[in-house]
């Protein structure tokens, strides 16, 4: 547990970064630092591996004040990544990462092992342990930046913008990625960013700073996105927080329609002469997985003359926030709801998805604690 107990910076001329700020920052969690540019967040982070002293207030690891130790010692125990991986352009990958290992007195063959290892959990071809950074692209890079932060295996790691020079769709895989290694490894994280998909992507806690380096909100995503303390902070979470929102919401209690479901063998004549047969109904193969859908009474049984069906939610695993968007692309208003194996297990159209976010929301109004299906759907 990192304790920010009332700190200050002031800077030699004059100005002032961080403004009385208190934070608990738990172990075994992403704490996401974000606001606009010049808030404080990067003199915040390099406070805590004293980089940058504070002018005032106590910053604890573990109830234990951080100027009691050895600034050496502090640093060893906490990985650092920065924007652009900042790596040692004339060392391989492999030393790279070894380098605190090696630091710490590890013999070459065993800080390279653990290099080696550290590569295949970063998702990095071991093949390129012998190329130099100017030989990977961007994204790699970050990963050598951040198996280097884990080498030593710190409680704690600190992270500066450390995926923004990358383009979206690579910045999407890192922070899948960090998501995944933060799962096995349990770290205390600080992760500093001024994007505020990055901090509700990958952040369990959110601290909005706001200009002059004070505290304006302290928060989970969901929380900070149902209930933003003051106008600056609803500003800063963008004009689509309401859907945003939706992506802490399950879809576990969705009430799905089996009605408009059919295997492609089914006696079709009958099923269109049915008073209740919906006008659209969806077509799934023998295993029960979506073909398409078809107006029973038009059509012809040919799978081709089926209209795609577009993509699927997995019930319990997406999202409401996911459901919505797939019910809105539907050419039929209907989202198709599958099961983990890609089985159909009914339909659900956009009123019955707002019905449902109208009880959720309900239900959180009466208990603002986020329930387990809630924070499970985060992600
Ligand atoms: N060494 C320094 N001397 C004087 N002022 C500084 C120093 N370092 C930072 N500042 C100022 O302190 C304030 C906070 O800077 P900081 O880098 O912590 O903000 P930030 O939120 O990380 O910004 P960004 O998102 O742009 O990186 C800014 O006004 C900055 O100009």
């Amino acid at each position: 547990m990192i304790a920010i107990e009332d700190v200050s910076k002031r800077y030699a001329d004059g100005t002032v970064a961080v403004d009385r700020l208190s934070l608990q920052i738990p172990d075994h969690s992403i704490t996401v630092l974000v606001g606009p540019s010049g808030c404080g967040k990067t003199t915040t982070l390099r406070m805590i591996n004293r980089m940058v002293e504070p002018s005032s207030g106590t910053i604890r690891v573990n109830g234990e004040d951080i100027r009691s130790r050895p600034v050496n010692a502090l640093r060893r125990s906490m990985g650092y990544v920065i924007q652009n991986a900042g790596l040692f352009q004339h060392r391989t990958i492999l030393d790279n990462i070894a380098t605190v290992p090696r630091l710490l007195g590890w013999s070459k063959e065993r800080a390279r092992a653990r290099a080696a290892e550290l590569m295949e959990r970063v998702g990095l071809d071991p093949g390129m342990a012998r190329r130099y950074p100017y030989q990977l692209s961007g994204g790699q890079q970050q990963r050598v930046g951040v198996a280097r932060a884990l080498a030593s295996d710190p409680p704690v790691l600190l992270m500066d913008e450390p995926f923004s020079a990358v383009d979206p769709v690579v910045r999407r895989g890192l922070q899948e990625e960090l998501l995944r290694i933060q799962e096995e490894l349990g770290k205390a994280i600080v992760f500093v960013t001024h994007d505020m998909d990055e901090a509700i992507t990958v952040g369990d806690r959110v601290a909005v700073m706001r200009t002059g380096g004070r505290l304006a909100q302290f928060a989970s995503p969901d929380e900070l996105l149902s209930s933003p303390a003051d106008a600056f902070v609803e500003e800063f979470l963008g004009a689509d927080r309401g859907i945003r929102g939706l992506s802490f919401l399950s879809t576990r209690e969705l009430t799905l329609d089996r009605t408009a479901v059919f295997p492609v063998g089914s006696d079709w004549q009958e099923i269109a002469g049915r008073a209740d047969t919906p006008a659209q109904v969806l077509v799934t193969d023998a295993g029960g997985r979506p073909l398409g859908w078809a107006d029973p009474t038009a059509w012809g049984g040919e799978v081709e003359a089926l209209e795609p069906h577009g993509q699927t939610f997995e019930v319990g695993r997406d999202s409401l926030r996911v459901a919505l968007d797939r019910a809105v692309l539907s050419p039929t208003g209907q989202a198709v709801a599958v099961d983990g194996a890609g089985q159909v297990l009914g339909v659900v159209g956009q009123e019955t998805i707002a019905a449902a976010i109208r009880a959720a929301r309900r239900r959180r109004a009466a208990d603002p604690e986020p329930g387990p299906s809630q924070v499970e759907a985060a992600r």
